[in-house]
Order: C-alpha cells, then sequence, then structure tokens
C-alpha cells in the first residue's frame, strides 16, 4: 500500500536506545528454553544462537523466526562460529558435554573444561564487555573455569548456580503454605545440587519470616504448617528428589532452567538491582574457609549491567549451614586447584 508519513521522524533521525544483544551457545534443550523465554519476554534486540551442530542450530532459529508473527520484533541468527556473538551484552553458556550415565562429575568436568577452552577466549574475545553467564555443569567449577579462561573481572562472569534450586525450593514452600512463590522468599545457597544448603531461617512470606520469635508468639496456619522443622527438612529433599525425578520423566530440564536464566537475564540487562542467589567468586566470604581461596558458589548477589554489585556477605547462618557451606568451599576448592588453571 502508499507509504504515508503521518508522524515526525525526528528529523530523518530514529531516536535511539542502545540495542541490547544476547548470544546462547549451546542450542540444546536448555539453550533454547533460556532464547525462548528471552524472545517471549521481549529482553534482547537480537538474540544469537552457536551450537556445534550446523543444522540443529540452523533449525532452531528458522523455527523461532517463524513465530515472529506472535512475537517482538527481534533479529535472530545463527551458526556454528564464536564470532557471531561479537558486540554481546551478555553471553549464556550452556555448551556441555552430556552427562554419560555412570560418569563421575570429575570426568565430565574434564570433558566440559575442555569445551569451554575452545568457547571462552573466543567469546571474551568479541564480546570484551559483555557478562558471561554459566549455566553448564558443574556450573559452580565451570564459572570458575569460564572466569580463568575469559581475563574478565569476577564481577562479570556468573553462573547460575542455585538459582534453579532456590526456584524449586521457592514452589515447593508455596505448595505447602498455598500461597504464590512469587511472595515467597527463601534462599538455597553454596555448591548447587546434591549439596545445596537451604537457608531455612531466612524464609519469609509476604515479609514475614517463617522461622524467628514468631514461633512462640504466634500459632498462625502459615507458622503452624511450616515452622515444623521435619517438613522443612523434607522440602529441601524434595528439591533434590524433584530434579532427579523430572530427569527420570522426561530425560533432561528445561522450563524451569529456562525461566530462571531468563530471569537473571532480566536483571543484568534492564539493571535491576535485583538480589539472586548465584554463582560468584566467594573470596574470603565463606567463614572458615581462608581468604585466599578462588572459588564460585552460590550466595545471594545484587545483579545490574555491570555485573555482580554486591554479595550478601553477611548472611544469617545457623551452625550447622554454615558447615555444610564450608564443606562445599572445600570440594568446589579441591576441584579448581586440580584443574591448575
Ligand atoms: O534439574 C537438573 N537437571 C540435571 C540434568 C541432568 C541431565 S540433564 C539435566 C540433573 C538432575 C539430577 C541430577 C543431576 N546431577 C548432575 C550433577 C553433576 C553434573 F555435572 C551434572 C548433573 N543433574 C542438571 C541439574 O543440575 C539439575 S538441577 C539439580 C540437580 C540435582 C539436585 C538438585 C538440583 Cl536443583
Amino acid at each position: 500500500f502508499r507509504q504515508v508519513s503521518l508522524s515526525d521522524d525526528c528529523n530523518g533521525r530514529t531516536p535511539r536506545r542502545r540495542l541490547i544483544k544476547v548470544s546462547v551457545i549451546g542450542a540444546g534443550n536448555v539453550g533454547m528454553a533460556i532464547a525462548q523465554t528471552i524472545l517471549t519476554q521481549d529482553l534482547a534486540d537480537e538474540i544469537v544462537l552457536v551450537d556445534a551442530v550446523a543444522d540443529k542450530v540452523r533449525g532452531e532459529m528458522l523455527d523461532l523466526q517463524h513465530a515472529a508473527a506472535f512475537l517482538p520484533r527481534v533479529r535472530i541468527v545463527s551458526g556454528t562460529g564464536i564470532e557471531l556473538t561479537g558486540g554481546s551484552d551478555l553471553v549464556i553458556v550452556t555448551a556441555g558435554a552430556r552427562q554419560i550415565p555412570g560418569e563421575t562429575r570429575l570426568n565430565l568436568l574434564q570433558r566440559n573444561v575442555a569445551l569451554f577452552r575452545k568457547i571462552v577466549p573466543p567469546a571474551a574475545e568479541a564480546s570484551p564487555e559483555s557478562i558471561l553467564l554459566i549455566v553448564s555443569n558443574p556450573v559452580d567449577v565451570l564459572t570458575y573455569v569460564a572466569w580463568k579462561l575469559s581475563g574478565f573481572p569476577a564481577s562479570r562472569v556468573i553462573g547460575s548456580g542455585t538459582n534453579l534450586d532456590s526456584s524449586r525450593f521457592r514452589f515447593l514452600l508455596a505448595e505447602h503454605l498455598e500461597v504464590n512463590a512469587q511472595d515467597v522468599q527463601a534462599y538455597m545457597v553454596g555448591e548447587h545440587g546434591d549439596s545445596s544448603v537451604a537457608l531455612f531461617s531466612s524464609i519469609s512470606v509476604g515479609g514475614m519470616p517463617v522461622l524467628s520469635h514468631l514461633q512462640r508468639n504466634h500459632r498462625s496456619a502459615v507458622t503452624k504448617k511450616v515452622f515444623d522443622g521435619e517438613a522443612l527438612e523434607g522440602i529441601r529433599r524434595a528439591v533434590v528428589g524433584s530434579a532427579y525425578e523430572v530427569i527420570q520423566l522426561k530425560g533432561y530440564t528445561s522450563w524451569a532452567i529456562g525461566y530462571s536464566v531468563a530471569n537473571l537475564a532480566w536483571s543484568l540487562l534492564r539493571d535491576q538491582r535485583r538480589i539472586h542467589p548465584v554463582s560468584v567468586l566467594a573470596k574470603g566470604l565463606v567463614l572458615g574457609v581462608p581468604p585466599d581461596r578462588e572459588l564460585f558458589l552460590s550466595l545471594p548477589a545484587r545483579l545490574g549491567r555491570a555485573g555482580v554489585l554486591g554479595v550478601a556477605a553477611e548472611l544469617v547462618l545457623t551452625e550447622e549451614e554454615n558447615k555444610r557451606l564450608r564443606q562445599s568451599a572445600d570440594t568446589l576448592w579441591g576441584y579448581c586447584q586440580a584443574l591448575a588453571l
């Protein structure tokens, strides 16, 4: 139809905000769930998908492009070369060898370190101002590896860490209390996975702590239902159990990790300064761990466009919680040292 210009086009100049570019390296179930969620949440102006398998990543790009009639306009690019990610604000790494059943974590780690040696240096060189967000497992050690290989300041190298553990924890608590999971503040910290530490003492619902003096003074339905210890320990175990249950039922996880990582991307790219439990350089932040030990584990961190703006180091931990955190720190440090990067 005939082009009619009705609006003042700012003297031929289109007002420009800085365009946001996000790259996802690894177009598997996790990478594509993250990309799809970032797309639907209108978070990026350009999304780059990189994977070693050319047909797979081109197919994923085309399939997403075909949804354009229902989505905000986003440029979607794909290929096998890391150089496509150049100029990214955020580079999300989900690439990783799939764990062979029965394979030890150390063996999977070594295979993924070899992969990271090929991915991280060129990605860092192509986007020197970007934030690296590591999702590949074992995520805490691989975030340390990405930090060492990238040469970036630790503030711009983050692991998804216990963000997923914490979102499952919040879901299970919310179900138990029949309240919206968005009104449940609850953190799991430390090492992602089987050994994450649930911070029972800092659970709050609608801003009310559920494990405190309330125990004595109020017998409301909320505190009565939540504060008995075995219910909480049961929920902590269910966080781990639910991960294994999903793997057993569908063979992989995607939606929860997709939404939880897109939530991190939102805070980072839109400079939200929100606090998330993510894997950060925990040097000198864990009581009882020598302050010179360089290791990554999850702590509540304030996230913005500059990456990690601050870490909640003055965590209120019980002696038991701190002991478990220290044990995780020792294990993780052992792995990091063994790599001798
Ligand atoms: O939801 C998952 N799924 C995975 C998975 C596995 C194959 S495809 C996806 C999962 C599920 C269950 C166990 C497990 N263990 C594991 C440990 C070390 C590794 F390097 C890789 C995987 N990993 C990967 C993973 O990290 C999670 S979260 C998770 C895992 C275990 C305990 C608690 C949580 Cl919150």
